[in-house]
């Protein structure tokens, strides 16, 4: 669906559609944060509540899903929305809400950053596996999705990549399939580096590699990471411009991490490293723009 041109606002007002991390690493806590970082205004409809510490995920309630509808329909009905980041959906039920309140919105929707949110980084499950194809199925109604290398594999049905080149041709045959561009993510890879890259339905558009941060705090990347995307989408109208910008921050962030001394497990990023007293020192990223035509 082509939409409408929408106007760039100066603070966009960005909403997630996600769960709740009470340790703030990871879900909505991340997100506010991580859009507060990028200069736009949180705003955040709740899926799900986890019991969660840097440790992992102790418990998982959902809300009844007629709950997220009207928590949806009773936002937009008053703010507009200028870019929408959804992550973790929990159940099928409550994906197709999500896709329900999309749909009904039409060609008015806003830019749509899916992180298909499927398992914690520490092995617990965050969306029923029965609700595999109602994300699947969500990917229609998204501009670009941001999955992890497992969730690549699980969206795609094949083996996860075990190097970045295989990530490549995944996201790509992903891209193709759905007419969405992906942002493939090489957090899981080992070595010293690790890359990213904006793909569309021919190829890689833009590639970024960042020196590998060795942290314990890398709790929440994934969520920070889709939603600093659709902020700056929102205010710059350049998913490229907006992915190297967000990484950069996010290598900050990630390095700045453990200053923040939160719990004893895998700790969360600073995501409001640039407030902090200390000067950010470079990242080190660099990116390279593919001349291949990728959408
Ligand atoms: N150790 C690291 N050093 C630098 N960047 C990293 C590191 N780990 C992850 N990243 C970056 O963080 C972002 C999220 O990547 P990752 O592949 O970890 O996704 P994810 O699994 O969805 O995140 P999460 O662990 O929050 O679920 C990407 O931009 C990735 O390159
Ligand atoms: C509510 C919520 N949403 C998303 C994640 C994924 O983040 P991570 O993979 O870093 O645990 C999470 N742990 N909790």
């Amino acid at each position: 669906m082509t939409l409408l041109p929408r106007p760039r606002p100066a603070v966009p007002r960005v909403l997630a559609v996600a769960g709740s991390d009470p340790s703030g690493g990871a879900g909505i806590q991340a997100d506010l944060k991580s859009v507060a970082a990028a200069g736009g205004y949180g705003m955040a409809a709740l899926t799900a509540l986890t019991a969660q510490s840097t440790h992992g995920v102790t418990g998982v309630h959902v809300p009844p899903p007629e709950f997220l509808a009207l928590q949806l329909s009773t936002l937009t009905a008053d703010v507009t929305v200028d870019a929408v980041k959804i992550g973790m959906l929990a159940t099928a039920d409550v994906a197709d809400v999500v896709a329900d309140w999309l749909g009904a919105l039409g060609d008015t929707r806003p830019p749509v950053v899916l992180d298909p949110v499927m398992v914690a980084t520490s092995g617990d499950r965050l969306l029923d596996r029965r609700a595999e194809d109602a994300v699947r199925a969500l990917l229609t109604q998204a501009d670009v999705v941001t999955p992890n290398l497992p969730e690549l594999a699980t969206l795609l049905g094949a083996p996860v990549a075990a190097d970045w080149a295989t990530a490549l041709d995944q996201a790509t045959a992903l891209a193709a399939r759905h007419r969405v561009l992906v942002v493939a993510k090489g957090g899981h890879l080992d070595g010293p580096l690790a890359p990213d890259a904006l793909v569309g339905p021919g190829g890689v558009l833009v590639e970024l590699t960042a020196p590998r941060v060795v942290t314990t705090a890398g709790h929440g990347t994934g969520c920070s990471l889709s939603s600093g995307l659709a902020t700056r989408y929102a205010a710059g109208g350049d998913w490229a411009a907006a992915l190297a910008a967000t990484k950069e921050w996010l290598t900050a962030a990630l390095r700045a991490g453990p200053g923040l001394d939160v719990g004893s497990g895998r700790g969360p990023v600073d995501h409001l490293v640039h407030l902090r007293p200390v000067p950010v020192p470079p990242t080190g990223v660099s990116s390279e723009v593919s001349t291949a035509p990728g959408r």
